[in-house]
């Protein structure tokens, strides 16, 4: 009973331990492939942010800066300005910050930029200018429409009077952008778009929808675009999984809010998923190897336990020798084998008068090495069972009738020659013994029933002896 009760608090400790076990592998195979998912969510958005800071933001806040401080106020509030030393200040600046600067004056009706051009503002030529003015509008950043396409960012000019002078601001041509989008293109795997409020592409990585001169791409125009549109009102997401032509994308979009423009970073995923399909890896070998360790546990606990019933089941616990139930399935498995064999049936001679003279506890000792000594007389392949109190049975596969009178008699000289003793008493123990042999076909009851009658003989014949069946 108690060992069947550690054997169960084995098999619970186990159980927690293989259960906390996975438990912690599955957390952190989880919280692996989020971090994974994170770091490389990170990784991608970086770039962006260093991207939009250097690219947009530093000519944003740089033309910001120089309008608010007015520096271009003397050149616009004249009519006719200095234009060498005008064009001499928008160079050295150009030369400084590494874009273009320009000046558009309403009081002398002239256009300059730092690359030298200087052109009469023209409704026909210069809309933007005429457009803007009507508007009334502080700030744009829009794409100048020539040949060599500018990203252009105005900033609306007044003087002390609120009196309108013109715009200046700050321009790069959209090559130097796609340079710079090439090397992280090429650096982090990934194409990007800014569009406007009207859902026109301004800038991109992409050179096959980049704006020209005479068309700019509508965002509506991208096949990735609708089914997008569709996934991110679904899921109320900003960030969706798309996939063209075989290929998974993962399409985010972030307001550039400074600019009021919206960013669509477009990223493949073979690469994260090569680092994610590393993260699974891994956690698949953990989890394998905490399945096996289960299991493993588990075949152990229940193979202990299996093997604990069974001898149980099978053994005569005072003796450790096999009980009946044993002896009858041995019997019949070599009967189903057909393998011929020869039985004994041994009884301690006056074994009632041990107990009585010396008690249970003396008769108990007599009876455990009574079977020792039966063990010790057979082969390995033979059974050796307690058939009843002070009875034993032997069965003795493939051997004959002769050579298993043989063996009982030699253990029964063996048990009448052994010196029984303890400090207090001391014995001389003999058995008789019934040999018979089994024929085909013959039940266990028959052959016991052959062995127990020459058994009877035995002690008839005056105990301490082997008669062999005739029957
Ligand atoms: N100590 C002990 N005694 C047992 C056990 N099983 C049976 N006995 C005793 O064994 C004795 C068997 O006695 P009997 O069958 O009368 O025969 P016997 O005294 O051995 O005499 P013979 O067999 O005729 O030589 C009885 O007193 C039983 O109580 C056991 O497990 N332990």
């Amino acid at each position: 009973m108690t060992r069947i009760k550690s054997l169960r608090q084995t098999m619970l400790v186990g159980f927690l331990l293989v259960a906390g076990i996975i438990s912690l592998v599955a957390y952190y195979a989880i919280s692996n492939m989020v971090g994974e998912q994170s770091r490389l969510q990170q990784q991608a958005m970086s770039p962006v942010f260093a991207l939009i800071d250097q690219e947009l933001m530093k000519p944003m806040y740089v033309g910001m800066a120089l309008a608010k401080a007015g520096v271009f106020k003397p050149y616009l509030e004249q009519s006719e300005p200095d234009k060498t030393a005008l064009l001499a200040y928008l160079q050295e600046l150009q030369k400084e910050f590494g874009f273009g600067f320009f000046v558009a004056s309403e009081k002398s009706g002239f256009h300059m930029e730092s690359d030298g051009t200087d052109r009469p503002l023209l409704e026909n030529s210069t809309e933007w200018y005429f457009e803007l003015r009507e508007k009334k509008m502080d700030f744009r950043a829009a794409l100048g429409k020539t040949n060599d396409v500018h990203l252009f960012m105005d900033f609306r000019q007044l003087n002390e009077q609120g009196e309108f002078l013109g715009f200046v601001g700050v321009s790069k041509s959209l090559r130097d952008f796609l340079e710079v989008f090439s090397v992280y293109k090429q650096k982090h795997g990934y194409d990007f778009l800014f569009v406007n409020t009207n859902n026109e592409i301004l800038l991109t990585s992409d050179p096959r929808v980049a704006p020209t001169g005479s068309a700019v791409t509508s965002l509506a125009d991208l096949d990735w675009y609708p089914e997008w549109q569709q996934v991110s009102r679904q899921i109320n997401s900003q960030s969706n999984l798309i996939t063209r032509d075989g290929r998974d994308l993962l399409i985010t979009e972030m307001p550039v809010n400074a600019l009021n423009w919206r960013l669509f970073l477009i990223s493949p995923l073979e690469a994260r998923k090569q680092a994610i399909t590393q993260t699974f890896i891994g956690n698949l070998v953990l989890m394998i190897a905490s399945f096996l360790l289960l299991y493993f546990l588990v075949s152990r606990v229940s193979g202990h336990f299996q093997s604990t019933v069974s001898r149980r089941v099978n053994t005569d616990p005072l003796t450790g020798l096999s009980n009946r139930l044993h002896v009858e399935d041995r019997f019949q498995a070599l009967l189903e084998a057909r393998t011929p064999m020869s039985l004994i049936l041994a009884d301690i001679d006056h074994f009632k008068s041990v107990n009585d003279q010396y008690g249970h506890n003396v008769g108990d000792k007599v009876i455990r090495k009574v079977a020792d000594l039966l063990v010790e007389g057979v082969r390995k392949v033979d059974t050796v069972g307690r058939w009843g109190g002070e009875e034993f049975i032997i069965l003795l596969p493939d051997e004959s009738l002769d050579s298993a009178v043989q063996v009982a008699e030699r253990i029964r000289e063996s048990i009448a020659a052994y010196d029984f003793r303890s400090d207090d008493w001391q014995l001389n123990i003999s058995i008789s013994l019934g040999v018979t042999r089994a024929s085909q076909y013959e039940s266990l009851a028959d052959l016991i029933h052959a062995a127990d009658k020459a058994l009877y003989r035995a002690k008839n014949e005056g105990r301490n002896r082997v008669v062999a069946s005739t029957e």
